[in-house]
């Protein structure tokens, strides 16, 4: 479905350049639930707005299903928003119309693309467990109901992925548990592709595959373990901000890229006062990184 290979984005003000994205590869299956997680600035925003066709990368690669997103044309562009994704925000009351009720919402951008379908629409508030509030105005709706109004307005025109920028980030453990069943189960049923941006570890454990992002760059991977498998290894990859994850939930993995480069955790170089260079064995079965012993110690 996804395809990022050496995705590069900077921001350019008037004397400054943000590199964002340093050359992130990564890929995401076909039908399947996932994480990215990552500390404030790491770039997760950045990606999603990209992959949303709402921002344009600067190099690389990057594809989703047949839309190559560096040469898509505005027109193309348009058309991908409308057709191939959907986008869920943290605080969507700017994506909804208070004045309309929920099930008008949901039928908004349908009517703009030509295609309104009632029941469909219907169903997708039963479908986020809005059955019996459809028909209220928007601002009759607590705030978790109107995050779930927004999941139905982001599939209204049936895409194939779905991403969705912190969408527990302001609502109760509750709604938020709510919030990713629903996922789960549009996941599941409808083979939705579901990619979620947050910094909150407590959501990676409900979903099957989680990626760090530091600097602009994806570091580690957590795979969900198989329950047959014994518990074991996996240490590889811990940094501060993905201890959390180093659950019974998840292996951990660290990303090596095509041509065999890898991020080193901060901390671990910190610990061993490495700066720009270290020493690199292989022992036969690892390999074994130390600060170097000649440079001047
Ligand atoms: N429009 C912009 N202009 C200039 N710099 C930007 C812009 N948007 C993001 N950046 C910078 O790019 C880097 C990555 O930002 P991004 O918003 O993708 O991070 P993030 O991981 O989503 O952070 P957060 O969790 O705080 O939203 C940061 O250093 C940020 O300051």
């Amino acid at each position: 479905m996804i395809e990022c290979e050496g995705l590069v984005k900077i921001y350019k003000t008037d004397d400054l350049e943000v590199v964002a994205l340093q050359g992130l590869n990564l890929k995401v299956e076909d039908g399947e639930l996932m994480a990215i997680i990552g500390n404030s600035g790491s770039g997760k925003s950045t990606l999603l707005n990209i992959l949303g066709g709402l921002d344009r990368p600067s190099a690389g690669q990057v594809t989703v299903g047949p839309w190559d997103l560096l040469k898509i044309t505005e027109e193309q562009l348009v058309q991908y928003k409308r057709e191939t994704v959907g986008f869920i925000w943290q605080n969507n009351a700017r994506n909804l119309l208070p004045y309309l009720s929920a099930l008008e919402n949901v039928e908004m951008p349908m009517m703009l693309s030509g295609k309104t379908d009632r029941a469909y629409a219907k169903q997708l508030l039963e479908w986020v467990g809005l059955k019996e509030r459809m028909h209220n105005k928007l601002h009759q709706l607590s705030g978790g109901e109107q995050q779930r109004v927004a999941i139905a307005i982001s599939l209204s025109n049936r895409p194939k992925l779905l991403l969705a920028d912190e969408p527990t980030g302001s609502v109760d453990t509750a709604t938020s548990d709510m919030i990713m069943g629903i996922f789960r189960r549009l996941n599941r049923e409808l083979g939705v592709t579901i990619v979620i941006v947050t910094h909150d570890l407590s959501l990676a454990g409900k979903v099957d595959r989680v990626v760090a992002i530091r600097d602009g760059l994806t570091s580690t991977e957590f795979i969900k373990r198989n329950p047959n498998i014994i518990p074991g290894g996996g240490e590889a990859a811990s940094s501060e901000e993905t201890k959390g994850l180093q659950s019974s939930v998840h292996e951990a993995y660290v990303v090596v890229d095509r041509v065999g480069r890898l991020q080193v955790p901060k901390e671990y170089l910190t610990a061993l006062n490495i700066k720009d260079k270290a020493t690199m064995e292989f022992d036969g079965e690892r390999i074994v990184i130390t600060r170097p012993k000649t440079l001047g110690e």
